[in-house]
Order: structure tokens, then C-alpha cells, then sequence
């Protein structure tokens, strides 16, 4: 990576986003930053707005108001060059279906200064035996890796994944969560990431957004944002009755504690069931759909703004 993109500026920086389709209001002033090497994931239900905020980052879709830079440049103004240096693995299938695998990623290496080698990244995503291959034969989660090596065959600074290994089978999606951390830890990628699967979040990312209705409800790494929500452990154990308990705390190890002083043997079937990613996410999303706006919930990450919002800064 050059000396000119190695500043610390955020590599995306969104400030106050509206969009609205019609008179239909979908982003209410979102907040992002993401810096360089990290693995950023935005979670959301469906209609949450996530392509559209992706779209508008992209360069794709005109934004109502706010102000974004992707890698320096407003995307509404991005020239091929700005183009060049971001990656994209979208959701839509290109019609590309007559072309052989190899051709078609040989062919998109001529777009860019200093692509990879295209052998190389078929190696890479696990498809060298498939590159004489027409597109239109592939599986759905061999097209999915020729997606992610089309996204990846120009060297890209920024690079978009839109719900990415869907239809992978497990060790595809292995593979390719290796990747992807390979690309960011090594090669200094930054990675936006869309996904609905928690555990890829989880599993990825070096921060999470949650965004619900519009707004960025919570923003933070998945450690702390499985902390949130008012998400307790549970702890679970068989009584000497025979009865499955359970019970929910702040403080398990005081409870654990407790149970064991006042016990007159071990415990059966001990548990403590920490506050997942999932705990949080559903929490977000049921305050939602109750209509109860808490806002975003402020962390040590977190800039606070005079009226209490909180930037995924
Ligand atoms: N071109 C469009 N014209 C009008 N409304 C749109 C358009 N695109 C999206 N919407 C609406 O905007 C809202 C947000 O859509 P968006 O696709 O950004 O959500 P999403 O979080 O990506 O959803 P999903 O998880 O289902 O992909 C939805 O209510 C959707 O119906």
C-alpha cells in the first residue's frame, strides 16, 4: 500500500446520512467511520436500509443529505481511479454466464494497474479446477468464490461484501473467513461487511454496527456489544429435585457461589450461558419493533454528540 493511503484518516467517514425514496424517510442520520485494516460488519433486519447505506458509499445511489468520504473522495464524484482502488462482491449476479471462469477473471485483471495474478486467485478462492469452466455451470457457491475473486483480482484498498457466503457449504465459508482475515491483517484491506449471520459478524469483524429502522442502534466490538442490552448470563443447573433451573444475573459467579455454599454436593448440569452477539441483536431489534426509541447506546469507543447520538466512530 502507498505512503499517500496510509494517513490516518478514516478510510470511510459518514456523517448524518439521510436518504429518503419518495416521501418514504429509510436513513435518519447515520454515522460511520471506519478506519484502515478494519473488518467493519453491519448487521440489520431486513429493510434496516444496509444497501442503501452501502449503495451510497459505493458511489450506486444518491444520498438526501450528509456528508461521506470513501477513501478520500465524495463517492458522488468518484472517477474511475477512486473506482479502481474499491473492491465489490454484490448480491446480484452479473450475466457474465457464457464466459469460462478463468477467461472472465483474466479479462477483469485488465482493468486494473496492478491486478493479482489470476491463476493465483483462483488457487486463492478454490476454483482452479473449475477454470475452464463456463460461468453459467458453476454452483451456487462456486459462483459465489468467482464473485469474491472478481472483487479482489484488482488489489482493492476498500473492499464491500454483501452478504457474502451465502450458499457457501462450511468449509467454503471456512476458507473464505480465512481470507478475508488474510486481507485485512496482512494486506491492510478495509472490509465492510454485510451479512445476516451473526456468527460470521462475530467471527470477523473488529467492530459491529446494528442498524434497526435507520438509525445505528449500537456500534461497538462484538465483545462489547454482547456486553449490551441489558444482556444478563444465564446461569442453568439440575436442583436436587430433579428440576431444570435457570436463572438470569448480572453476577454469575456470585450465584455459582451461592448455589455451591448451599449445596450439599456438586451441582448437576452447572451452566453459565454468557450474553451473545445474538442476545443484542434481537434486544435491538424487539425495542424497535415496539416503537420504544431508545437511541443508540453510547460505549468507550464512542463519540458523544451534544444530543446524546452516538458515532460508530
Ligand atoms: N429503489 C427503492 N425505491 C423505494 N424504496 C426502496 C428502494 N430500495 C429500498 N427501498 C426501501 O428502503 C428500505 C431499506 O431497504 P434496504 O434494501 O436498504 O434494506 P436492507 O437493510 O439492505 O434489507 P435486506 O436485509 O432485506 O437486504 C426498505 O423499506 C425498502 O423497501
Amino acid at each position: 500500500m502507498s505512503a499517500e493511503h496510509t494517513s490516518e484518516r478514516p478510510v470511510v467517514h459518514a456523517r448524518d446520512i439521510t436518504m429518503a425514496y419518495g416521501d418514504i424517510d429509510v436513513l435518519h442520520g447515520v454515522d460511520l467511520d471506519i478506519h484502515r485494516g478494519e473488518v467493519f460488519a453491519l448487521l440489520g433486519p431486513n429493510g434496516a436500509g444496509k444497501t442503501t447505506t452501502v449503495e451510497i458509499l459505493e458511489g450506486f445511489r444518491r444520498r438526501s443529505a450528509g456528508e461521506v468520504s470513501v477513501l478520500g473522495t465524495d463517492p458522488e464524484r468518484g472517477d474511475d481511479a477512486w473506482r479502481a482502488r474499491i473492491g465489490l462482491v454484490l448480491q446480484s449476479w452479473r450475466d457474465h454466464g457464457r464466459w469460462r471462469v478463468g477467461e472472465l477473471l483474466r479479462h477483469f485483471a485488465t482493468y486494473y494497474p496492478d491486478p493479482r495474478d489470476p491463476a493465483e486467485l483462483l488457487a486463492l478462492v478454490g476454483l482452479t479446477d473449475q477454470a475452464d469452466r463456463q460461468v453459467a455451470r458453476l454452483s451456487g457457491g462456486q459462483r459465489r468464490r468467482l464473485d469474491v475473486a472478481l472483487g479482489i483480482v484488482g488489489r482493492p484498498e476498500l473492499l464491500f461484501l454483501d452478504e457474502p457466503t451465502t450458499g457457501f457449504d462450511p468449509e467454503a465459508r471456512y476458507e473464505f473467513h480465512a481470507l478475508v482475515e488474510r486481507l485485512a491483517r496482512d494486506e491492510g484491506v478495509t472490509i465492510l461487511l454485510t451479512t445476516h449471520d451473526l456468527v460470521e459478524a462475530e467471527r470477523l469483524a473488529d467492530r459491529i454496527a446494528m442498524l434497526v429502522g435507520g438509525r445505528i442502534r449500537a456500534c461497538g466490538t462484538p465483545a462489547e456489544l454482547a456486553r449490551r442490552a441489558a444482556a444478563r448470563a444465564e446461569v442453568r443447573w439440575t436442583s436436587d429435585d430433579g428440576t431444570a433451573r435457570r436463572e438470569r444475573t448480572a453476577d454469575p459467579s456470585q450465584l455459582v457461589w451461592d448455589l455451591h455454599r448451599h449445596a450439599p454436593g456438586p451441582i448437576a448440569d452447572l451452566e453459565v450461558r454468557r450474553p451473545t452477539l445474538e442476545d443484542t441483536y434481537l434486544h435491538m431489534v424487539n425495542l424497535a419493533a415496539d416503537g420504544t426509541d431508545m437511541g443508540p447506546e453510547p460505549d468507550e469507543d464512542e463519540d458523544e454528540d451534544e444530543d446524546g447520538e452516538t458515532r460508530a466512530a
